[in-house]
């Protein structure tokens, strides 16, 4: 947690509390069902929740905004970032239904009030969000192809409505036909060793009706 509050120092103590909860939470329903490996549920705040609230050093979500999560697993990086924006309303998806079980499992261990969870591949998802979150699911041109209408037309943010994805290593070849996705290194932001290599990637999408 200190970790957290290192980079964070402004939390409410309501954040601070469900912050520290996922700890206990995560242990306790990866016993049940295992959906984060052991190693990572020993470093959980390192790799998952500070990795998780990187997003958040790049764009800080408005109050009444709507936010994808795209395969969430265990619930990351929706679930803290929906600790972080308790007024903005956050979806998170999966197609493993055990996943989304843990997901609403902690959401209620943590009363959050502003997460709905939904078993389901994102394809089928019909409704339009402000940003598409997401770590580890899929290439880039799979992800904008998934995801291909789900932009809400307004842009309530200064910066354009689009996709901002957890990525790691050398992103040249991934991204070469994205002309205008920027990339945001996270160890600008984090000193760790385990941010070296990783980063934030925006790419703004067009809305399309
Ligand atoms: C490697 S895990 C990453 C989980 C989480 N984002 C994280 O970083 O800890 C990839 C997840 O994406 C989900 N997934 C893959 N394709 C999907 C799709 N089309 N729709 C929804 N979820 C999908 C998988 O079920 C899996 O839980």
């Amino acid at each position: 947690m200190e970790l957290i509050l290192k980079y964070f120092p402004n939390l409410t103590d309501l954040q601070i509390k469900q912050l520290a909860q996922l700890q206990a939470l995560y242990e306790d329903w990866n016993l049940k069902i295992n959906v984060v490996s052991r190693k990572d549920i020993d470093e959980l705040y390192l790799r998952h929740v500070l990795h998780s609230l990187g997003i958040a050093k790049i764009q800080s979500f408005l109050p009444g905004s709507k936010i994808l999560d795209v395969g969430t697993g265990g619930g990351f990086p929706g679930i803290p970032l929906a600790i972080l924006f308790p007024e903005v309303q956050f979806h998170l998806v999966d197609s493993i239904g055990k996943k989304i079980k843990v997901v609403e499992e902690v959401v209620a261990g943590l009363q959050l009030e502003n997460v709905k969870a939904t078993n389901a591949r994102v394809e089928t998802v019909t409704d339009k969000y402000d940003f598409i979150v997401s770590r580890a699911v899929a290439q880039m041109e799979t992800f904008v192809h998934w995801v291909n209408g789900k932009i809400a037309k307004q842009n309530l943010h200064e910066r354009r409505n689009g996709i901002l994805y957890l990525k790691g290593g050398d992103l040249t070849d991934e991204l070469k036909v994205y002309k205008n996705a920027v990339i945001y290194p996270l160890n600008d932001f984090f000193e760790e060793d385990f941010y070296e290599t990783k980063s934030v990637v925006y790419l703004p999408l067009k809305f399309k009706g």
